[in-house]
């Protein structure tokens, strides 16, 4: 489904259908209510096309002055008295400050009143100063409260979940400690957390308590499933994960807290408050994101530390959520052999708090010295495999060559008109976010509708026009991705583009975009020499954002016009060199049309900034499932195959400029898209 967006941002976020879930959680029959059911939100469904320029905190305080409305500058929020709250409920509350219950994002004016939970846009906000309707009466503003049908299945299954130490048989509460690791986390801490344990599908249950005592929100199931010698977790949420902000230890927390230790699972935070006995908060989401909604219940605390987790994504991660939340009062825990996660540490009978004590500041001024580089530079050198990034699952030889994604860096694509690489490049992004690569795209020239039905397609890896019987099944599972689409078409102004792309990342922590193409950003510029200039200008702004906010960033670029028999090279990218220049990647899709016939393709990278590995692969597109894949008998082929100086390249080796993967052959033995979700084999 999709969903506009309120606040006047161009984007689209595809929503999870509310269907299947039940089954998809892979819950008890017995919990599972009724036949599927299916709902369509009719007034989402309009799209705003013309897109609305972002507020600045500038601007806010600006308008909050010209009303005479009061205001305190935090970390990441304004506060202000709440309009939606009555002036005699204001006499309650504990002072001055107390009654600066409105909190306004700075960043995108999204506001929240802590006193009434009444949420919405900076020009919901503007609208009721101005009195042009009383949102909170129509009850537009008021915070999602969880829908009757997930109310009710969130009090029956925290009806019938029991404390661990409740469960009647000893042997089953050792095996569910064992196997949620709790062994050492006492059941003083169990209780404090309010953590149950739900027999029939062994999991335990962490519950979401609305702010203010005002019952139950949601619920976390977590269930551990041991495979050889080690356990994998599976988490569940009631409601969606999507509108799941559960900030896990809230009412623990008091007024008076100043410091706060962030983790990203229910059970490191338990370690650590019983460890340390520090006030410690889980993020409902883990490492994948950091909702803004959540910011004003942190704009309390003078420090936060992030501990999230042992490995390098969970430091990229903290890094990110850190500049949100203002990196001034941010400390970071690094992973390291002796700085595992919470729950580990405390399993292992490592000192919490001297861990702690190792938090690095998350603040860098412009200068900095090898002394604050040195231990960033060893987690890269012990995590090999991790700093290359996230590789692809379709495309092995794409790991070959450039590693894997990494964040921060930018790649420019290229082929012949209509060879083919919005296709490649939507199955090369799917990968990706299938992977948990929070991706934003923006598809100028196709529309979304269009973009989304290839990538159902490649997701399903098959043709869904001949089993529309399925199409729920398949469109249940993708709406699932973080995949989020910028609803632009056509010609737009680079600003415009930035602008929205920053606010996605702000919001929805957008590891990738995907920008096709950048033709579209250039104006109508009639002289060559304006183009050129014009597209130089874009290159760079594209590479800004990418170092400025740790997002990679693809942009497909045509090529100058060239002669049909002539293979594409880095010098055929169009406009001048500066593209190629301030790319980390270049990527070409070579229409050898005149050497292997017709629908062939190979990809080169011609240009890899992380190592310097160069080469070209075969790809084979499947006509039915829109995909690409490692042809057989790639190797006599690719004999054929020449490099970005026209060398002939005469056998594959693992050599640099031009060279093909050496073991390109060991792909061809693979099966499939083995990595692809099995649909009937649901996994988060
Ligand atoms: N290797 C291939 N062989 C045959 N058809 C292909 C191949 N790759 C893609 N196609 C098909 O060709 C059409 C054009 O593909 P696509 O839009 O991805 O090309 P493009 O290079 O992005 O085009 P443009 O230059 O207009 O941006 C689509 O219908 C697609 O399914």
């Amino acid at each position: 489904m999709w969903v506009l967006l309120r606040g006047g941002y161009p984007l689209r976020i595809l929503l999870p259908l509310r269907g299947e879930w039940m089954g998809r959680r892979g819950l008890p029959r017995s919990l599972v209510p009724g036949p599927p059911r299916r709902r369509y939100r009719k007034e989402a469904l309009p799209a705003l096309e013309v897109p609305v320029l972002p507020v600045t905190a500038t601007e806010i305080r600006q308008y909050l002055r010209a009303h005479g409305i009061p205001f305190q500058d935090g970390h990441s929020c304004l506060r202000a008295p709440s309009p939606f709250v009555k002036a005699l409920q204001l006499k309650d509350q504990t002072g001055a400050t107390a009654s600066f219950s409105l909190f306004i994002d700075k960043t995108t004016g999204r506001f929240l009143c802590m006193s009434s939970l009444a949420e919405g846009s900076w020009e919901d906000f503007q609208a009721s100063v101005e009195g042009q309707g009383d949102g909170a009466r129509e009850g537009v503003l008021l915070g999602e409260a969880p829908e009757a049908e997930d109310s009710e299945e969130i009090r029956r299954i925290w009806d019938r979940a029991i404390p661990l130490w409740e469960l009647p048989e000893p042997e089953e509460a050792q095996l569910a400690r064992v196997m949620f690791g709790l062994t050492k986390v006492t059941d003083d801490t169990l209780k404090r957390y309010s953590v149950r344990y739900l027999r029939p599908a062994r999991s335990l249950v962490f519950p979401w308590f609305s702010p203010g005592g005002m019952g139950l929100r949601g619920l976390k199931l977590l269930s551990a499933e041991g495979q050889g010698n080690e356990v994998h977790y599976k988490e569940t949420t009631i409601p969606r994960p999507g509108i799941y902000c559960n900030l896990f230890g809230l009412p623990l927390i008091s007024r008076r807290d100043v410091e706060v230790v962030l983790t990203s699972r229910e059970l490191d935070s338990l370690a650590l408050n019983q460890s340390t006995g520090l006030p410690t908060l889980a993020l409902p989401r883990g490492t994948a994101c950091l909702p803004p909604a959540l910011l004003p219940y942190l704009e309390q605390f003078r420090r936060i530390v992030l501990w999230l987790g042992d490995d390098l994504r969970s430091w990229e991660a903290a890094k990110l959520f850190a500049r949100k939340m203002n990196p001034k009062r941010c400390s970071l825990v690094r992973p390291g052999d002796q700085q595992p996660r919470p729950l580990e540490a405390l399993n292992r009978g490592l000192n919490l708090s001297r861990i702690l004590r190792t938090a690095l500041p998350a603040w860098h001024k412009s200068i900095v010295s090898f002394r604050q580089l040195r231990e960033e530079v060893l987690g890269e050198l012990s995590n090999v495999e991790q700093a290359a990034g996230i590789r692809w699952n379709r495309f092995p030889d794409l790991n070959r060559l450039l590693k894997g994604h990494r964040k921060g860096e930018l790649t420019v694509f290229t082929g012949p008109t209509g060879s083919g690489k919005t296709t490649f490049i939507s199955e090369y992004a799917l990968d990706l976010c299938t992977q948990g690569v929070n991706t934003l795209w923006g598809s100028f020239e196709i529309s979304n509708v269009r973009l989304a039905r290839v990538m159902l397609t490649q997701f399903a890896v098959g043709r869904l026009e001949e089993q529309l019987d399925r199409y729920d099944e398949w469109a249940d599972r993708f709406e699932d991705l973080p995949l989020y689409f910028m609803t632009f078409h056509g010609q737009q102004s680079i600003r415009t583009v930035i602008d929205t792309m920053q606010h996605a990342v702000y919001v929805y922590d957008i590891c990738h975009v995907v920008i096709d193409n950048l033709q579209f950003m250039m104006g109508h510029e009639q002289l060559s020499t304006d183009r050129i200039a014009a597209q130089d200008y874009i290159v760079g702004a594209f590479r800004k954002f990418a170092t400025d906010n740790s997002c990679h960033v693809t942009l497909v670029i045509h090529p100058r016009k060239e002669d049909d028999d002539k293979e594409l090279q880095t010098a055929s990218i169009f406009g001048s060199a500066k593209a190629s220049q301030e790319a980390d990647n270049v990527l070409i899709l070579q229409d050898r049309k005149l050497v292997t016939g017709p629908g062939k393709r190979y990809l080169q990278v011609s240009k890899n900034r992380f190592d310097g590995d160069v080469g070209v692969f075969p790809l084979e597109f499947n006509k039915s499932s829109l995909t690409f894949s490692i042809p057989p008998k790639s190797k006599a082929r690719l004999k054929k195959v020449k490099d970005d100086n026209g060398l002939v390249t005469k056998k594959p080796s693992s050599g640099r400029k031009g060279a093909v993967p050496q073991n390109s052959e060991t792909c061809l033995g693979q099966a499939h898209h083995s990595n692809q979700p099995n649909p009937s084999k649901p996994s988060r």
